[in-house]
């Protein structure tokens, strides 16, 4: 397969306004305004493949938005490159347009007061799509995202799961080969989740069209999306498969034991005290091999377990708890 997104030490410096404090400090800032750079994608590289879904995941001001609206060339990198289709997106913005399909959850490109169907043929204008193309594309889309029902509604009547359906739609007419959605999934209820999922991952399999979403929801990754890129702070922390992000991120079992009665402070070697509530006690383990019964086989004789259970940490803890380890 063919490498069909490149970022290559890609930076977006942005330039923001400097808040003064107290009245004097906001009048000052309107006559003599003054700005601090901030650092919203830094240093980045990664390569994408043909046919590949990629999640792009991180907190809040991460940089995730900034580095789509790069690969889509709505913004210009402040250094370093960036290639779609071997194209640099923001030089070649049309012809970059053509071949991309473009969803941003929080704002619909879709003409509020105008019907679906209208909107999808603006749309077939606007990309000069051949009719008959675009009469495939369409009736497939409104069959896969059972756009039937309101496809004469103005879009302003529509429910949230619904007009992101539609908008989903809207960005697959011209039949783009690569399709980048910012956070398609926030907002909707867990129904409308999972048909945008399930759409999603069809469409990937299927048409093999190139998927890049940015997600605050690890759902929409383990459902669609089996490489994952992860960011804070616009830096890259990790890119590859979900399955490894466990092992890269070192996450530890964890033992839990439930005692008929307090048992009082408790030891068991290569096993962490983590948690402590009235009879349970949970503990991180250090070494992968141990079993259960090796690990209890440890307590002092005559303790009152009534139960134990080893777990693997769930990858929502191990990104928390990275994070959280980070701010720290
Ligand atoms: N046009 C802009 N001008 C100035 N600063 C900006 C601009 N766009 C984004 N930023 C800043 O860049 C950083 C990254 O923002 P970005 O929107 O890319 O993050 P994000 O990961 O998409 O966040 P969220 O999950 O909240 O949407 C933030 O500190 C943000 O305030």
């Amino acid at each position: 397969m063919s490498l069909i997104i490149q970022a290559d030490s890609v930076s977006k410096i942005f330039q923001q306004r400097k808040r003064l404090p107290g009245l004097s400090g906001t009048l000052r800032g309107l006559l003599k305004p003054e700005t601090v750079p901030v650092r919203a994608v830094e240093e980045i590289s990664f390569a994408i493949r043909a046919g590949e879904a990629v999640g792009y995941l991180g907190p809040n001001g991460a940089g995730k938005s900034t580095m789509i609206k790069m690969l889509t060339g709505i913004l210009a990198p402040s250094t370093g490159k960036v290639h779609v289709l071997g194209r640099q997106p923001v030089e070649e913005r049309v012809a970059n347009a053509r071949e991309i399909g473009v969803v941003f959850g929080q704002r619909s490109q879709l003409w509020w007061d105008l019907p679906v169907s209208d909107s999808f043929d603006l749309a077939r204008h606007i990309y000069r799509i051949d009719p008959a193309r675009f009469a495939e594309n369409r009736a497939e889309m409104v069959e896969m995202l059972a756009l039937g029902s309101f496809l004469d509604r103005p879009v302003r009547q529509l429910s949230l799961g619904q007009r992101m359906r539609a908008d989903i739609a809207m960005a697959l007419l011209h039949g783009p080969k690569i399709l980048f959605l910012d956070e398609p999934t926030i907002g909707l209820d867990v129904v409308a989740k999972d048909v945008v999922r399930k759409f999603l991952a069809r469409i990937n399999r299927q048409r093999g069209t190139t998927i890049i979403l940015t997600t605050h929801d690890l759902q929409d990754i383990e459902e669609i999306c089996p490489r994952l890129i992860m960011v804070d702070d616009g830096r890259l922390l990790f890119d590859g498969p979900l399955r490894s992000l466990r092992r890269s991120f070192g996450a530890r079992r964890r033992l839990r034991l439930d005692f008929y009665t307090d048992p009082g402070p408790i030891w068991i070697g290569g096993a962490r005290p983590v948690g402590s509530s009235g009879t349970q006690r949970e503990f991180e383990v250090d070494e992968d091999g141990r079993s259960l019964i090796d690990l209890i086989s440890a307590l002092p004789p005559g303790t009152p377990l009534r139960d134990a259970s080893l777990h693997e940490p769930g990858i929502e803890e191990v990104i928390r708890t990275h994070y959280q380890r980070r701010r720290a």
